[in-house]
């Protein structure tokens, strides 16, 4: 019996030829990759050596470029349960040495393949180490991928990557949320659906480019959560009756979201219990009146080390941040809503990850306790959630 082998859709079309063309002037040469045609956005790597799916749907990737730093990436093909929205958000893909031959049980497609149906430009074969260590050493920057037959002279290139938006000031979550409010119900102990209006917790979650698995994570412990999009106004927070209000993680600079963080402002105001996620702890920074920058090069993988100062404990995370809350680590600080604390901490390189307020229930944490894709070991801050839903109760 003769195997045949069928290689990747690029393969089998003989992908063009793609060039990487950074701001700086750095160039990669490598195959298209995925859709052919060219693309802009920030240049940014990610070290999570599985959970592609995730990455690619993560709304928070709108208009970045990423690079994958493991080399082989595609190996499991793309499935139907992973995506973490309903499309791939990242503006550009980035691989070494894609998987020839995808294999997987889940598997329905190949990665190329879905990245041609979905428009996604993307560049292989070039050398995706030294191109992390230029963007370690000089900071995540734009960047263009430009592919098929006809490319244009490097000048042109250059130009053109130099014509495109920066990160910082960007203002992005409206982009991405949803337009409509959308309802995920609470999972009862027998796993089933609770009927919308019977589940012991509601909470009101701000759509700022929300992942998929965070409402699942709360429905799995018995919360019914309302989905509102970023326009929300106080009022229909409020009209949900919600025991605790939720800012999810999202794109974009948190210097450029005046409306979630006076919609912030009003929940601490009627001391609601509040939790946020990566963009919300940008949010609740900002609503608490400290300020945020942005980082050198940013978190993105799902191996980076955090210590929960609270209990003292370390927790290997999930991460896709580029900007970071600027907050004094070593003391309490006095904010118009009480005393806040520093929560959690990277052990890499001391970047506040967690914020808590001490005089009413509100934390919140920079990186994805969600965990899609990640280790498991934050899981516990929903559980804090809940608890202060179930305290503002008693
Ligand atoms: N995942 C997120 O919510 C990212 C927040 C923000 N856009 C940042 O890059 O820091």
């Amino acid at each position: 019996m003769t195997t045949s082998i069928q290689g990747t859709a690029s393969q089998r079309r003989k992908a063009a030829p793609a060039v990487l063309v950074l701001e700086d002037g750095r160039t990669f040469r490598g195959r298209a990759y995925g859709a052919v045609g060219v693309t802009f956005g920030e240049a940014v790597f990610s070290t999570g050596m599985t959970g592609y799916q995730e990455t690619l749907t993560d709304p928070s990737y709108h208009r970045q470029v990423v690079v994958m730093t493991a080399p082989h990436v595609g190996n499991t093909g793309v499935n139907d349960d992973d995506p973490e929205s309903k499309r791939i958000w990242v503006a550009g893909y980035v691989v070494r040495d894609p998987a020839r031959v995808p294999s997987n049980w889940r598997s329905r497609r190949s990665l190329d393949e879905e990245l041609v149906q979905q428009g996604v430009v993307g560049i292989s074969g070039i050398d995706t180490r030294a191109l992390t260590r230029h963007l370690r050493e000089r900071g995540a920057m734009r960047v263009g991928i430009f592919s098929g037959n006809a490319l244009p002279d490097e000048g042109t290139m250059l130009a053109e990557v130099r014509q495109a938006p920066e990160m910082k000031g960007a203002s992005l979550y409206e982009e991405v949320a949803t337009k409509e409010t959308y309802v995920v119900p609470a999972i009862g102990p027998d796993g089933e659906a609770v009927p919308i209006g019977a589940a012991k917790y509601t909470v009101a979650a701000v759509d700022l480019g929300i992942k998929g698995m965070t409402p699942q994570r709360m429905a799995e412990r018995g919360i019914e959560v309302h989905v509102l999009p970023a326009t929300a106004s106080v009022e229909d927070i409020y009209a949900v009756e919600p025991d605790g209000v939720f800012f999810s993680n999202g794109p974009g600079d948190p210097e450029k979201a005046e409306h979630p963080v006076s919609l912030m402002r009003a929940v601490l105001e009627r001391k609601t219990p509040l939790f946020g996620i990566c963009f919300g702890n940008q949010i609740l920074g900002r609503a608490l009146g400290f300020g945020t920058y942005k980082l050198k090069y940013g978190h993105r993988g799902i191996n980076q080390p955090v210590q929960d100062r609270t209990t003292g404990k370390v927790e290997v995370t999930a991460h896709n941040h580029g900007f970071a809350v600027d907050a004094p680590l070593d003391k309490v600080s006095e904010t118009p809503y009480g005393r806040a604390e520093v929560s959690h901490v990277c052990l890499n390189d001391q970047v506040v990850e967690g914020l808590q307020l001490l005089d009413q229930p509100a934390f919140s944490v920079q990186y994805h306790p969600e965990a899609a894709a990640g280790p498991h070991d934050a899981a516990y801050l929903f559980d804090r959630f809940v608890e202060l839903m179930e305290g503002q109760r008693a």
